[in-house]
């Protein structure tokens, strides 16, 4: 397999029809999903010539951790749907990539027994742990402790869901819960014995009461609005992730990479700015970094990845995203992320366009 395309078909082959559609579908009429991958087909870098170097660098520095790359594991549910093995090869094939693992809080494996695996292959593995506040204020506390003990090295609260979206392909396959035999393992054992995630309204104030009660970075992962990036910032995040949640959740909102200058332009290098949605080459990681990002993170292809081949799929396309990548930066006379600038980003066709 040589591209995450040919990896996303082997997986359509192989998953179950209905999982595909869990998996592959977006909101309502999938515009958003659709518009996160053309946007990045409608800019283009602008190389710089005769100042590249060989000894190039790549890693990258994040809350809590250091990335090898700047592609990490955006948060997905239910791995096990795709690969028996589930978060466990997901986990163990991002330690082997050297980058971080943001576990969702839906995940069919416990956030302990993914670090497990993912230590096994590298004690010095990183992972994030994702979460929906819930309003049974012991429930939250329960999982950021578990993630705690878990050696999570931040947290990232998803903020763009205070109620589910409308997945119109799992409504007509009738596709509404886990089948048999599979759990969020992450929501066993609870106070109050609670088994489902609420998605549920929140408020700026639940976050202060998440920072008052953890030492670790909290990331917030769902942001467009720049007045909500210059709000999480006053209130003391530790980094913001742009993100449409794949456009899975409201399908009337721009593309990721659409939403990322104004955001990168509001948190002006106070805390790291990082974007998911619809990343699916090298050149779409250096067109994020250019316009503002630290780090992107792939959602999607992970899955495609681990129904095409298990944790050797899941690497294939961590090792794709790293060698196209840099083989983007060396052509734009790169030796790292930080040459990467915006005056190297411009609108596809004859005028250019102006950021
Ligand atoms: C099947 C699926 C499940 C997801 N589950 C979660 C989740 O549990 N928590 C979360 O914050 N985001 C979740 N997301 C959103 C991703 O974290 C990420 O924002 C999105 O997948 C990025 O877009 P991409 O798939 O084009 O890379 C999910 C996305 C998909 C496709
Ligand atoms: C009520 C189940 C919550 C699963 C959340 C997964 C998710 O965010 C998604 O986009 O799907």
């Amino acid at each position: 397999m040589t591209t995450i395309a040919e990896l996303h078909d082997r997986a359509r082959q192989r998953l179950v029809p209905e999982y595909y559609d869990y998996f592959a579908g977006g909101a309502a009429d999938e515009t958003a999903l659709a518009d996160n991958e053309r946007a990045f087909r409608r800019l283009a870098l602008m190389p710089r010539v005769l100042r590249g170097r060989a000894d190039r660098d790549i890693s990258v520095e994040l809350p809590g951790a250091r990335a090898s790359m700047p592609v990490v594991v955006a948060p997905t549910a239910f791995h096990r749907l795709a690969h028996p093995d589930g978060e466990l090869a997901t986990a163990r094939a991002a330690a082997a990539a050297g980058t971080v693992l943001i576990a969702s809080m839906a995940a069919t494996v416990g956030v302990g027994e993914m670090a497990a695996a993912a230590r096994a292959v590298d004690p010095g593995a990183a992972l994030w742990f994702q979460l929906y506040l819930q309003s049974d204020t012991r429930v939250t506390e329960t999982l950021v402790r578990r993630a705690t003990d878990a050696g999570c090295s931040a947290l990232v609260v998803t903020v763009d869901s205070p109620v589910f979206g409308r997945h119109e392909r799992d409504r007509r396959n009738g596709f509404a819960d886990l089948p048999a035999g599979f759990a969020a393992e992450n929501m066993r054992d609870l106070p109050g014995g609670r088994r489902n995630i609420e998605m549920t309204p929140m408020s700026w104030e639940h976050l202060d009461r998440l920072r008052a009660s953890t030492s670790l970075p909290v990331l917030l992962k769902g942001i467009l609005h720049p007045e909500d990036a210059h709000l999480a910032i006053e209130r003391g995040a530790d980094g913001i992730v742009v993100s449409n949640h794949g456009g899975r959740q409201l399908d009337a909102v721009p593309a990721s990479i659409d939403a990322l200058p104004r955001i990168a332009e509001v948190a002006g290098g106070r805390v790291p700015v990082l974007l998911d949605g619809g990343v699916r080459r090298g050149s779409d990681v250096a067109i994020a970094l250019a316009l503002g990002a630290v780090a992107v993170g792939v959602g999607r292809p992970v899955i495609w990845g681990l129904a095409a081949d298990g944790e050797l799929g899941v690497r294939q396309v961590l090792e794709l995203l790293r060698e196209e990548f840099d083989h983007t930066l060396a052509l734009c006379g790169g030796q790292g992320p930080a040459d990467l600038t915006r005056d190297l980003v411009t609108v596809r066709g004859p005028e250019g366009g102006k950021w």
